[in-house]
């Protein structure tokens, strides 16, 4: 079981140092789209990366979540959300702050079309919406549950004309202007999108965005419905709609590839409005671009485009009810959450963490209420970690000491990984030894005869700790 789902800060079985969080300098920033041409060009001389003037069509700093855990989410193959659980999901993403709740279609049965009447009854910030097909009478069940605009859907791949619906871009057209100008008639929101949107005409694509344009459609939507598309694609076409609609366009994108957090950053580079997200990523297959995965890569280009509008300490509590609603574990590699994501380990990464945290990390843990660890008891150790627990025990030692200490670290760390108890007892031990007169830089038997000493004495007071003994974190 992941530590974070036991409500505990990312720890891994390994003696660890929680290190101070003060005086932590801040995050390389770039600069945002505001930023003037001259001032652009300066900074891109220092720097080939920094935003460039062509980037005007960006939205890095402006967009909108759709969050679709409770729509694409459910199509997650062990999703099964009831009343109490969607309502729990949909105050945790209204607290955390997203624009947008995406809900399942009421069509699919009875009781999702009552339990999206009944969140959008919560009286919730964020706008409540919901999806639907291409279709009447769809659209006439949607706009009676009290939703604030309707996602409409219909596959424009020939993929999809062929196997899954059966209709020409004709009939598509000639539906997708009755259901909007319906869903419109109603006062609300309505986004049209083509499903399969990277395997579509391209001509096709364009002609119908335009016409929905046209009659004032509120968004365009984008679909990598299958995740075939890589960024250079998602920002070829997404800029090339930015040039033939004048409404919002959202992207939705799945992560069949690994791409899904890429293709919504460039997605927004190129001026998409909204993305969809889902907690987790949880979806249909491998899902969609997760929530905490954007919002690190947004967090990485600048703290204050996620820090100003969302709650981020919230997200592990997010993603644990999602986790825990859907029966899976937080992934160990998860961006922000995961079990290790703020733990540094080899010694040449402790040194620089310890100095200056921004060395190795491009996300300040605290932002998301998280704590930061260094690892100690490892052969990958280094004399500068060891020296910090040293200080963090309140030992005396000498450099000379510390760098004699971590040898025998390392040596032991050869046989099994170090608990916290253990490097603490060497320590302890080292530095009692040192102050007796019984020890010396570099006397390695009389180093072992205290510690077989220790361990005689602690003998049958307690078992020697396991080497994948679950760690305790230390406050510095
Ligand atoms: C890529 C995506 O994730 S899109 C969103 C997917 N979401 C869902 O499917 C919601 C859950 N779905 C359901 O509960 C059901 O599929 C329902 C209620 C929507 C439809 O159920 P059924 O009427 O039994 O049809 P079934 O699911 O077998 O097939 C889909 C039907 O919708 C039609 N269809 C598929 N996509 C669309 C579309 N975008 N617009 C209009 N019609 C469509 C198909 O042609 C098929 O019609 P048919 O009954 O004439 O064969
Ligand atoms: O409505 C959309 O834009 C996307 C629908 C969907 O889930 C998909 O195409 O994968
Ligand atoms: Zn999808």
């Amino acid at each position: 079981m992941c530590p974070h789902q036991n409500g505990d800060a990312a720890a891994p079985n390994e003696p660890m140092v929680q290190i101070p969080m003060e005086g932590t300098p801040s995050n390389g920033k770039r600069g945002t789209s505001s930023t003037n041409a001259a001032a652009v060009l300066e900074k891109q001389k220092q720097n080939p990366y920094a935003p460039r003037a062509s980037d005007f069509l960006s939205n890095i700093s402006n967009f909108n979540i759709i969050e679709s855990t409770l729509r694409e989410g459910e199509q997650f193959a062990n999703a099964f959300f009831d009343t109490k659980t969607k309502i729990a999901i949909a105050k945790a993403l209204d607290a955390f702050g997203v624009e947008y709740i995406e809900l399942t279609s009421p069509a699919a049965s009875e009781q999702s079309r009552s339990d999206c009447a009944a969140i959008c009854k919560l009286g919730l910030k964020a706008k409540i919406l919901t999806h639907i097909r291409c279709h009447m009478d769809d659209a006439r069940i949607a706009v009676e549950t009290g939703v604030d605009g309707v996602d409409v859907v219909i596959g424009t791949s020939s993929f999809l004309r062929e196997f899954s619906h059966g209709k020409d871009m004709a009939y598509i057209t000639k539906t997708a202007i009755e259901v909007i100008e319906f869903v419109k008639s109603k006062g609300i929101e309505v986004r049209f999108s083509s499903e399969d949107s990277f395997r579509s005409d391209l001509v096709d694509l364009l002609s119908i965005y335009s016409t929905v344009d046209k009659i004032g459609v509120n968004r365009v939507g984008i679909a990598d419905t299958v995740g075939c598309a890589n960024p250079r694609q998602v920002y070829d076409l997404v800029r090339t709609l930015r040039g033939v609609v004048g409404c919002d366009i959202e992207i939705h994108l799945h992560n069949d590839t690994g791409m899904a957090i890429a293709n919504a950053y460039t997605a927004l580079e190129a001026g998409a409005t909204h993305i969809d997200t889902s907690v987790l990523g949880i979806g249909e297959r491998v899902g969609i671009t997760p929530l905490g995965g954007l919002v690190a890569c947004l967090y990485a280009a600048n703290p204050e485009y996620v820090k100003s509008k969302y709650n981020l300490p919230m997200l592990r509590e997010i993603e644990n009810l999602v986790a825990e609603a859907v029966e899976v574990n937080v992934p160990f590699m998860n961006p922000i959450t995961g079990y290790c994501a703020f733990t540094h380990k080899a010694g040449i990464h402790a040194k620089a963490i310890l100095n200056n945290p921004s060395t190795y990390e491009i996300l300040k843990p605290e932002d998301f209420g998280l704590t930061r660890y260094v690892s100690i008891g490892h052969r990958l150790t280094g004399w500068n970690a060891v020296k910090s627990r040293v200080e963090q025990l309140g030992l005396k030692l000498t450099d000379e000491e510390v760098k004699d200490a971590t040898n025998k670290i390392k040596e032991l760390a050869d046989v099994r990984t170090q608990s916290m108890d253990d490097v603490d007892s060497l320590l302890r031990i080292y530095h009692s030894g040192i102050q007796s007169g019984e020890l010396a830089v570099g006397q390695k038997e009389a180093l072992d005869r205290l510690l077989r000493q220790h361990h005689r004495e602690a003998k049958g007071e307690r078992e020697p700790s396991s080497s994948r003994e679950r760690p305790e974190a230390t406050t510095a």
